[in-house]
């Protein structure tokens, strides 16, 4: 598959939920290679680490090349020869990605993580709500949500509300602030269960996994629709990576992941290549100013019919406000 490239985005700030591995990595690591300063927020520390050491690595012998050829970064940095040269490295390595704990499965962690990264004190242009899980066993979260719903709907639906601020003051007029969310092609069967999000009266975790993605879309829409309303210099489109040879599949029934192993090749996408829409996203000059779009392979198509659904946008709205407690509930509506 195709990679696009982009054009670089110095000075640029992004979060991207899940980014220790599988598809946020890729995505984490290829706004890195466009100079972006990039935190991953996941639940993980050990690997969240990893990922940042990973990136990293991975990149910094792009940097230093592309540094050489404008003869800047190379002199500026890392042609200092000794204790200074040292120094210099260090510091480039300390930048542009790190990792801060957040467990979606939390509301307070999530609170906390978006208190440690206001201390920074720095703009944030790009919300990359990425993480998720899925068919995982029965379970709730910390807050008592059902697991899917919780982590991949209502944990991004409260960690982008606290971050909205930042956005709508970091967005300009030619440069819109981003969130980007990771549904999936199981939303066109997603049912919104509004009587039961919870899914405490019937509960299948395929069905939970599709609630959780369509509500992702619901969301985005209703979110574009009052950023609209208010004009604010921020968008919000939904992707849907395709089918990407991931740790996702942990909980697949064990028959259908050996299937999986011996035909990965044939259908499904890499890791990195199941990026490619989430950083066409991000930073791709075409979507400057474009929201509430359903995106695929890089390009805008129809998410289903009933998501479209400006009431059921509104009630979901509503009822995810009341559930994570939102206090200033006339943002909400
Ligand atoms: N892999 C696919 O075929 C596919 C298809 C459609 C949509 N998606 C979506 O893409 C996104 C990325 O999935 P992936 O395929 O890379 O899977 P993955 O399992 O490799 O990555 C998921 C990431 O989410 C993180 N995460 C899980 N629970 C978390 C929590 N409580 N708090 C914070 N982070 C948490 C994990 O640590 C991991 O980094 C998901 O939203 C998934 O639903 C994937």
């Amino acid at each position: 598959m195709h990679l696009q490239v982009f054009p670089l985005q110095c000075g640029k700030v992004a979060i991207v939920t899940g980014g220790s591995g599988g598809i946020g990595y890729h995505t984490a690591k290829q706004m890195a290679r466009l100079d972006m300063h990039v935190i991953i927020a996941g639940n993980c520390e050990n690997e969240g680490q990893e990922a940042v050491r990973k990136i990293k690595e991975e990149t910094l012998n792009e940097k230093v090349n592309r540094g050489k050829e404008t003869g800047q970064f190379a002199s500026n940095y890392l042609g200092a020869r000794g204790k200074r040269g040292t120094e210099a490295r260090h510091q480039i390595l300390l930048l542009e990605v790190e990792f801060i704990h957040c467990d979606l499965a939390s509301m307070k962690s999530i609170q906390q993580f978006v208190q440690q990264f206001g201390v920074k004190n720095c703009p944030l242009h790009v919300l990359v709500n990425n993480a998720g899980v899925m068919l995982v066993p029965e379970r709730k979260t910390e807050d008592g949500f059902e697991e899917h719903f919780g982590v991949n709907y209502l944990g991004h639906f409260l960690l982008t509300n606290l971050l909205l601020d930042m956005l709508k003051q970091s967005g300009t007029h030619s440069l819109n602030a981003r969130v980007i969310s990771v549904s999936s092609a199981v939303h066109y069967v997603g049912e919104l269960h509004l009587n039961d999000l919870q899914s405490r009266y019937s509960y299948s975790p395929h069905g939970a996994y599709a609630q959780s993605k369509l509500a992702l879309v619901l969301f985005t829409y209703r979110l574009q629709h009052l950023l609209t309303a208010e004009g604010s210099f921020v968008t919000a489109n939904v992707v849907d990576p395709g089918v990407v040879d991931t740790d996702l599949y942990r909980h697949v029934f064990w028959a259908v992941r050996m299937v999986k192993r011996i035909t990965s090749w044939l259908f499904f996408k890499t890791a990195e290549e199941g990026a490619s829409t989430s950083i066409y996203a991000a930073v791709s000059p075409e979507l400057e100013g474009v929201g509430g779009t359903y995106l695929y392979n890089e390009q805008r198509t129809k998410s289903v019919d009933v998501s479209y659904d400006e009431e059921l946008q509104r009630k979901l709205w509503t009822e995810s406000c009341k559930m994570v407690g939102i206090s200033d509930i006339s943002r909400c509506l």
